[in-house]
């Protein structure tokens, strides 16, 4: 099986409600579709979405970092070859991880096919359906709240909640959704790296003698500040999970050794796409250290090739694969089943994605 072409195209995917983080406000995914072609007709699906404030990767860094580099890399390789090629998108040019990610689910899927076994099944299969959280953007208590009573009646029972703007108001929001949603439901949040290291102690702990039971926080503080991490998992009751202070499998083992933060949340976009993102696993396995998986605002086919990797492993205990059901339209024929916080996986082999409809492609 070999490769042919490399095409890119664009969808948008407009949100249900804006998506709010203290990094940004976004009102629909407009993300790279990456399709592989190769000489037996079979075609491997990805998808790249631009999140510079995050990743650093734009719209047009990850279209440069087809033309200039990937697309020549793969073009005639054989995907036989599947050590050597997916090793060679992460090496033919540095960063970039989400076009990398892309390339890389995209030759997952075509291998998947090639053998005729689902990727989750070649990843170690351990089950075939799995629960997601669901976001509640940062707004006034009031109005998170009432986005959260609403996310209850669609059946979710573990919210995500963002916090992180004006922080004065974040034991405020989470008194607010605690009150609003009882004590069954499970809350995490994700500070999105606004906070000091002094602050998260100090506000978390105030959550925790509020009683509002908090199951862990997302990346309390910048990114690269691994001792202010530390920091706030040695002082802090609430678990601590590292997102954007861990983008390679390299980050992974530093955290661990640290023992900087208690969980760590593995992301395709970060970390180059499923290769790298099975070994952050399994580092993370043989250290004891439980995983969530999360995505970016994204569309079904690149949160697919994540709940394929949930899927695979049991060390990914959370699952945050909510980028499709905050969409207000689903684009992508085949792939996984979204039945709100039920996730059910293909049993088709590659991915089990299809078609997408309404690409523009940028070769047309
Ligand atoms: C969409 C998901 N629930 C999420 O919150 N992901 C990121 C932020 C993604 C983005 O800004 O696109 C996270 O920080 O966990
Ligand atoms: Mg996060």
């Amino acid at each position: 099986m070999k490769i042919t072409k490399v095409r890119l195209g664009r969808i948008s995917v407009p949100l249900r409600v804006p998506f709010k983080t203290a990094l940004r406000q976004v009102n629909s995914v407009e993300d790279i579709i990456v399709e592989i072609h190769t000489d037996s007709g079979e075609v491997g699906f990805g998808e790249a979405p631009p999140t510079g404030v995050i990743t650093g990767d734009t719209t047009g860094a990850i279209i440069g970092a087809f033309q200039d580099h990937i697309s020549k890399t793969l073009v005639g390789r054989d995907v036989d070859d599947f050590e050597d090629i997916t090793r060679a998108v992460q090496d033919c040019i540095v960063k970039n991880s989400s076009a990398k990610a892309a390339a890389d689910m995209a030759l997952w899927d075509l291998y998947g096919k090639k053998y005729g076994i689902p990727v989750y099944k070649m990843l170690g299969g351990a089950r075939n359906k799995i629960i997601t959280d669901i976001t509640i953007s940062v707004n006034p208590p009031e109005e998170m709240a009432r986005d959260a009573v609403d996310a209850i009646r669609r059946g979710y029972d573990t919210l995500k909640v963002k916090v992180g703007i004006d922080p004065s108001l974040d034991v405020a929001r989470l008194a607010a959704i605690r009150q609003a949603v009882g004590p069954e439901v499970r809350i995490r949040i994700d500070a999105n790296q606004a906070w000091s290291p002094k602050q998260a102690v100090r506000l978390l702990n105030q959550m925790q003698d509020k009683g509002l039971d908090i199951e862990l926080v997302e990346q309390p503080v910048k990114a690269h500040d691994y001792e202010g991490l530390k920091y706030v998992t040695e002082r802090s009751y609430v678990p601590v999970l590292a997102d954007e202070a861990v983008f390679s499998v390299e980050d992974a083992l530093k955290i661990v050794q640290m023992q900087a933060a208690d969980l760590i949340n593995i992301k395709l976009m970060k970390c180059g796409g499923l290769t790298n993102a099975l070994k952050i696993a399994t580092l993370a396995e043989v250290c004891g250290v439980e995983c969530m998986i999360g995505c970016m605002l994204e569309a079904k086919v690149s949160v697919n090739a994540a709940v394929h990797l949930a899927c695979a492993r049991k060390i990914i205990t959370r699952v945050d694969l909510d980028g499709p059901v905050l969409c207000s339209e689903d684009p992508v024929e085949g792939g996984a089943v979204f039945n709100e916080k039920e996730i059910t996986v293909s049993d088709v082999p590659g991915l089990g994605v299809t078609g997408i409809q309404g690409i523009r492609y940028l070769d047309d």
